[in-house]
């Protein structure tokens, strides 16, 4: 048995950077991090996790004559990944209470229950007598393509969308490669699965149909102890976390507790589509109780069961994790919100933005991504953003962020002050055009659209009198671009531009067909939620999916590989920028304004170097020298979901 000084070991297992230079080809040990710790009653609990080791990090540890390797607890704790875990250090006072870890190698039983290494049947004959696996495994051994081969035909055999979720979630929890190489692969088909809308309904259900718990439960039981809680988590090196409260879960309002599929599936697609390592993504969910009477009252029900907290009780709790999570993974951590209610989602983002790493996905990545389909609608219609005229039914994140945005990009594109760019861009809300008479009433993220006109209560009626160019649907109510406003849309303009943004399917304005037939074959359309191609007229026609999913991964992806350590508009209009150069000729042909995902790991390592190339210009980059080239930089940040070998 050796020892090793925990800061030599984590730094030699490059977990201070996911970004490591590794070539991959390297063999490995499986390793379980073991987390020893005791309560103030001092009984002792476990906490396991594991970490993947360099074949060089490991040869002193292969010489050992047990495959158990403890690591010394006490350590000059400085530079422990860098910013974490600060106070567990030589200075600290006997008084204090620290993490005693240790270390060992994963083998046997317990190395098949641990996704994050275990392979199955595709273990090796070399690999089952290393690793005690004989007899615990029947004797064929499978291939990863064929052990995907089968499991993508278990999930086609389920009809239920919520029984192929349940069936991935699974996989995700019993053997994370298969479960990542299996997505990456077949994308286009499982990202509905595993995301956008299915997930909808996985949080309605979360409660019935939960059987492991994925990722960080935060509730008001736990104020005062956050920062403990987050030491419960196997994982050390967080690159990412996405956090939501679970007021309004996509179009379906406040899910509670059970908002949790969100964080799960938006960091798996941060892996899957952006190439950010499993391990460095923490999903949390913050309960400070749920209004949702039918939750309340649902047996199943795994939150909570009290009335939001609000107020100073809520903003204590918020600040309680902001301060926790920056203390423990550092000033490079990236915090995305996702799915907090209007009334908290702009406050948040305003306040944090000056102390950390955020981004609201649903103000900023719904922005981003939409401006990048109009930049490439362009090649359609023709014109410049400033040409055209914008309504937007909702004015909440959604609705106002991209509004934002394209005012902002338009005063870049004609040096226009914002106060006239926003002038094209009309929003209508639940009571109706916003209009200056209504300013006093308005929430203050709605102001600055209320423009000079008389007040109009139906959207219609404001279609007709406003005639937009592009109609911008995010109210989170479904079926509100009914046949008369699609029909006015296309009586108005040649290519009326229609995004159905609202998700899940059900909450979206109009269908795909809805939007193609009554435009009779003329609309340009996206929305959020996947549609699938729509015949009309003998024409197929192929709408995009305008979801933040395109954007988020990619630039999580550049902030994290550039160190940056805060996010700027700029960087948005960099990564709309970045998306709407990857749509091709072909895309276009087909009526496409935004590229298949099939090649979204491609696109995500393009929106990563110009997100990157930003933060450099701006000096927000913290990872020096600047990489030459930023797309292969990102490239080779890349997770890859083919197993490694285990000595
Ligand atoms: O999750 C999605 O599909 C897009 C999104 O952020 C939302 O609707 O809140
Ligand atoms: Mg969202």
């Amino acid at each position: 048995m050796i020892s090793l000084n925990r800061t030599t070991f984590l730094t030699q297992m490059g977990v201070s950077g996911a970004c490591s230079t590794s070539s991959g080809t390297g063999r490995r040990h499986p390793v379980s991090l073991k987390v020893v710790s005791m309560d103030s009653n001092g009984r002792a609990g476990d906490r396991s996790g594991s970490v993947v080791v360099e074949n060089s990090t490991m040869n002193e540890i292969a010489k050992a004559p047990s495959p158990v390797v403890e690591v010394e607890p006490k350590s000059t704790a400085s530079s422990w990944a860098q910013d974490a875990y600060v106070d567990d250090s030589a200075a600290a006072t006997e008084e204090q209470i620290m993490t005693p870890w240790s270390v060992s190698v994963a083998s046997g039983y317990n190395l098949l229950r641990d996704p994050r290494h275990n392979k199955g049947l595709a273990f090796t004959e070399k690999e089952r007598d290393a690793h005690y696996l004989r007899g615990l495994l029947p004797p064929a051994v499978v291939a990863q393509n064929i052990q995907v081969k089968k499991m993508l035909h278990n999930i086609r055999q389920y009809q239920v969308p919520l029984q192929k979720y349940m069936a991935m979630m699974d996989l995700q929890e019993r053997n994370e490669k298969l479960f990542y190489n299996l997505l990456i692969n077949h994308v286009e088909e499982l990202l509905p699965v595993v995301y956008t809308p299915t997930v909808g309904e996985a949080c309605q259900k979360y409660g019935s149909i939960f059987r492991q718990p994925q990722g960080l439960y935060i509730s008001l039981k736990e104020k005062g102890r956050i920062l403990e809680v987050l030491r419960n988590w196997p994982e050390k090196n967080i690159q990412v976390i996405v956090v939501t409260d679970g007021e309004r879960i996509l179009g379906l309002g406040d899910l509670g507790c059970q908002g949790m599929g969100i964080p799960v599936g938006k960091l798996s697609l941060y892996t899957a589509l952006g190439g950010v390592f499993p391990s460095a993504c923490l999903p949390v969910t913050i309960d400070v109780g749920t209004n949702n009477e039918e939750l309340l009252n649902d047996e199943f029900y795994i939150g909570l069961r009290q009335k939001r907290a609000t107020g100073q009780e809520y903003a204590e709790l918020i600040d309680e994790f902001m301060t926790a999570v920056k203390q423990c993974y550092g000033e490079k951590l990236l915090i995305q919100f996702e799915d907090f209610a209007n009334h908290n989602a702009f406050d948040l983002l305003a306040k944090y933005g000056a102390t950390h790493l955020v981004f609201n996905d649903d103000i900023q990545g719904t922005a981003s991504v939409v401006l990048a389909g109009l930049i490439a609608a362009l090649k359609f219609v023709g014109g410049s953003l400033a040409d055209h005229r914008f309504l937007f039914l909702g004015a909440g994140e959604a609705g106002t962020g991209i509004a934002e945005l394209i005012a902002l990009e338009i005063s870049k594109q004609t040096n226009a002050p914002m106060e006239e760019t926003r002038k094209n861009i009309w929003l209508v809300d639940s009571k109706g055009l916003i209009v200056s008479s209504r300013k006093d009433t308005l929430q203050h993220f709605k102001k600055p659209w209320a423009h000079e006109h008389k007040p109009i209560s139906k959207l219609i009626d404001a279609v007709k009198e406003i005639k937009p160019t592009v109609l911008i649907g995010t109210s989170g109510v479904g079926r509100t671009f009914t046949k008369e406003v699609v029909e006015t849309m296309a009586s108005i303009n040649e290519k009326p531009i229609i995004l159905s943004l609202s998700n899940p399917t059900s909450q979206s304005e109009c269908t795909a067909e809805e939007a193609y037939k009554w435009s009779q074959g003329r609309a340009i359309f996206a929305s959020g939620s996947p549609f699938d191609p729509v015949n009309y007229k003998g024409k197929t026609f192929v709408p995009g999916q305008a979801n933040n999913a395109y954007i988020f991964p990619g630039l999580g992806l550049g902030l994290i590989m550039s160190g940056t350590i805060r996010v700027h508009d700029d960087m948005l209009l960099a990564a709309s920028e970045a998306l709407a150069s990857q749509v091709t000729q072909d895309d276009y042909n087909k009526g496409l304004i935004y590229p298949p995902f099939t090649n979204i790991r491609k696109i995500s390592a393009h929106i990563a170097a110009s997100v990157a190339a930003k933060a450099y210009e701006l000096g927000l980059a913290t990872r020096h020298p600047q990489p030459k080239d930023l797309v292969k930089y990102a490239e080779s940040c890349m997770y890859s979901p083919s197993y490694q070998n285990y000595r």
